[in-house]
């Protein structure tokens, strides 16, 4: 790079100084505009046509931008509103109602249902605040936005560099499932952060250097779920490591109430906006939902039938597990239904989850099987239907998964299949505050088209798939043992057999958390003694895992217990061997196995000192003392590089010895090859020498080898008319006569031709 043109210099000045002026009015219409405190341009009514924009003062509280609906008459920066009118022209409610208060930086605790456009709603003050900071790469990390998944990371990220195309700031994803040694080199220098709770902390407890004191804002989207039991360690870890003085937004469709919750984030005098609070319903109003009656066996009976009958339209079907969204996906792939199938769940690669969402949002009639995973703030284009065939865990549940259909001013249509035990949960949704307007209808058993026998049939084609199976029936029935709302979920009324024959499976596997042969009936349920409290294969939390190697203070057994029963039924992907590798029983079809690995109990010797650490391999094996040379990285056992580096010397140099040995005994081997041909040669020229005695080399061979070629050419060229065997002979033959009855033979040859 060259020094800089002094026309590129007045340019670059005239720029800053634009944007200086521009911050300088944007500031000052911030200050003189300030909407008061609690008042919403939503909630007052709008100006007479008459009167100047925002300069109505309403009667109870005064909101300046009570008129306003277009983001260009919002105090936000050129830049932001050339990178907002690509795709966005008129505010959503929410935006009216946030934006002017957030813009003067306010701390926001904001609710509007889903699809309403809660992004814009943050993305926009992120943006600004850095702006008219004049924020820069030395200054390090500016914002944070934190969401619960790396999925809605990864979209919030992509909102973020379309509105924030025309700005210089610097902005990166921290999210598990990537490199995490590239993370720590740039992450320093970002100044908006997009990351799930994990990673973030993460590099806060490893990155050197890396520096959140100066941060100005924070965000959490799908705040209640960020804020909840399952995100609690790692989210107050990160709250502690932050500055309280900051701006704080917190958005959902299904916003928290809890004080506790909210003091946590220690927010000041935050504008509380719900912009639904009036409405009727819980859910968008263009969204039509049904529920029906389906018995747990004839679940999937129906959502084939289901899909069958709409080829045509783009589906989002939730399941619970990550099993469950397997074994569908895999076997309704293998019968083919007419329409192109998606899988996404927290067990695929990162990359595998960013193509099947991009594939599924560009895709015009297609199905997803998912877990929660998708529940929450994935933003699919024009979903025709959302199809709970697993009952939701809860009311929010319910509302984020339908909500990923008739998002913003589109329609949609939603179905829930629940078992006649979990009719309750039709009740609840039906009670509650504001309404969630669900049609109950019924079946219509005679279009069902059975599939269970076809599931069957895949399952002895692929064996490999009765594995799956398997622990689709298992992660299911554990995941609703687990469930706390047991007026919902009641294993004990289930169908265990006819569930498990729906599956395909010709026995129904056993269950170890269910006392299957106690005194109180054939599926009584006994808590497991060794069922941890977070035992089950529920993909709600995406939360990256940190188990693949435990390290556990051997004091602390019950917690291992429980670590150990996570592991064995979270995502098995990562512990048990791959279904490839599992070796299944001879009689395939009508035989499964009921525990394809056993895995040893851990065994804690009492009598080591307190706090040492013991290492555990991926099957929970204790690992001897010496395999602590391996380390924890990124998920994977690695062993230590200086140690590996070490063997491949020694075994180099062992190769090398052994390269050597293998020489010598090659040349022993062509000596006495040679030797034996020496020999020969002697005996055909009949010269009587000793071969053994003598010292001979290759010269000596080869000399007489070409001394044998030559005369077998003279004769050869002399116009002898004998085939080559018959050359041959004579120079063999050649060799045995002696010089005179040679003499004697060519006068006779010479005499014959003259006459
Ligand atoms: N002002 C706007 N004009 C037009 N489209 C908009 C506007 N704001 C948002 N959208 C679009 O509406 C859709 C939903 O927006 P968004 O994802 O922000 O909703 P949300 O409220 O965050 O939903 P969820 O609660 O599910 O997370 C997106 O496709 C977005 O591009």
């Amino acid at each position: 790079m060259g020094r800089p043109k002094p026309r590129q210099v007045s340019s670059r000045k005239q720029r800053r100084l634009h944007e200086t002026e521009e911050i300088k009015l944007l500031d000052e219409w911030i200050h003189a505009m300030k909407p008061s405190s609690g008042t919403s341009p939503l909630a007052v009514p709008p100006p007479p046509p008459s009167a100047p924009v925002g300069c109505l003062p309403g009667g109870e509280g005064f909101s300046p931008y009570n008129g306003c609906k277009l983001f260009s008459q919002l105090p936000i920066s050129q830049k932001t509103k050339d990178g907002l009118k690509v795709k966005y022209k008129e505010m959503s409610d929410i935006q009216r109602a946030s934006l002017p208060h957030s813009l003067c930086g306010r701390d926001i605790l904001g609710a509007a249902k889903t699809g309403s456009g809660k992004t814009l709603a943050f993305i926009i003050p992120v943006i600004e605040k850095l702006y008219r900071l004049r924020w820069g790469p030395e200054d390090g990390v500016g914002a944070i936005v934190i969401s619960p998944t790396k999925d809605l990371a990864v979209q919030l990220f992509e909102e973020l560099k379309r509105v924030g195309k025309y700005h210089t700031l610097s902005a990166g994803i921290l999210v598990g499932g990537r490199d995490v040694k590239s993370e720590k080199e740039r992450v320093n220098s970002l100044n908006i952060i997009i990351c799930t709770p994990g990673r973030l902390l993460q590099h806060m407890n490893e990155t050197p250097n890396f520096d959140c004191s100066q941060l100005q804002i924070l965000v959490l989207d799908e705040a209640d779920r960020i804020l909840d039991h399952g995100f609690r360690a790692e989210v107050d870890a990160i709250l502690g490591e932050l500055p309280r003085v900051r701006q704080t937004l917190l958005f959902s469709a299904t916003q928290t109430k809890s004080v506790k919750d909210l003091a946590r984030v220690s927010l000041s005098n935050p504008e509380y906006i719900s912009v639904h609070a009036e409405a009727v319903t819980a859910t968008p109003e263009r969204l039509k939902q049904l529920a029906m009656v389906v018995p747990l066996d004839q679940k999937l009976d129906m959502l084939w039938s289901f899909i069958r009958k709409h080829i045509k339209s783009k589906i989002l079907v939730f399941l619970t597990t990550c099993k469950q969204v397997k074994f569908v996906f895999e076997t309704f792939s293998k019968l083919r239904p007419g329409v192109p199938l998606k899988h996404l769940h927290g067990g695929m690669s990162q990359t595998r989850r960013i193509l099947t969402c991009m594939m599924f949002a560009e895709a015009q009639a297609s199905v997803l099987f998912c877990t929660d995973v998708a529940s929450r703030g994935l933003d699919f284009p024009s979903v025709d239907w959302v199809v709970q065939v697993d009952c939701p865990e809860d009311i929010e549940t319910y509302i984020h998964r339908v909500g990923r259909t008739a998002r913003f001013t589109n329609e949609g249509r939603s179905i829930l299949f629940l078992s006649p035990s979990e009719m309750k949960m039709l009740e609840k949704l039906q009670g509650t505050e504001p309404k969630i307007p669900i049609k109950s209808i019924k079946p219509n058993n005679d279009k069902l088209e059975q599939v269970s026998h076809r599931l069957a049939s895949v399952l002895v084609q692929y064996p490999d798939m009765q594995h799956t199976a398997k622990r689709a029936f298992v992660t299911y029935l554990k995941s609703i043992k687990t469930k706390k709302d047991k007026e919902v979920f009641d294993v004990t009324k289930l169908p265990l057999e006819d569930y498990a024959k729906s599956l395909g499976l010709p026995v129904t596997p056993k269950l170890r958390f269910l006392n299957q042969n106690g005194k109180k009936g054939p599926f009584s349920v006994s808590v497991d003694d060794d069922m941890g409290e977070d035992d089950n294969d529920h993909d709600s939390s995406d939360r990256e895992s940190e188990d693949d190697v435990l390290v556990a203070k051997e004091s602390d057994s019950t917690k291992i217990k429980q670590k150990v029963n996570l592991l064995e039924d979270f995502e098995d992907d990562i512990l048990v061997p791959k279904e490839s590798e599992r070796k299944l029983p001879e009689n395939k079809d009508t035989e499964l196995p009921t525990r394809i690995t056993t895995k040893k109990k851990l065994k804690i010797n009492p009598l080591r000192p307190a706090g040492t650490r013991v290492k555990f391999d991926d099957d929970l094996n204790v690992l001897p003392p010496l395999a602590t040379i391996a380390e924890i990285d990124t998920g994977e056992t690695v062993l230590d590089r200086s140690k590996v580096a070490e063997r491949y010397m020694k075994l180099r140099e062992e190769m090398k010895e052994q390269d050597k040995e293998d020489k010598i005994l090659q040349r022993q081997m062509r000596r006495e090859k040679r030797k034996k041909q020496k020999m020969k040669l002697k005996k055909w020229r009949g010269d009587g020498e000793d071969a053994v005695g003598s010292d001979e080399d290759q010269s000596d061979v080869d000399d007489a080898e070409k001394a044998a070629s030559k005369r077998s050419k003279i004769y050869f060229n002399n116009g002898s008319d004998d085939d080559g065997e018959k050359a041959k002979k004579n120079v063999l033959d050649a060799d045995r006569i002696n010089l005179a009855e040679q003499e004697a033979l060519a006068l006779k040859l010479l005499s014959s031709m003259h006459s």
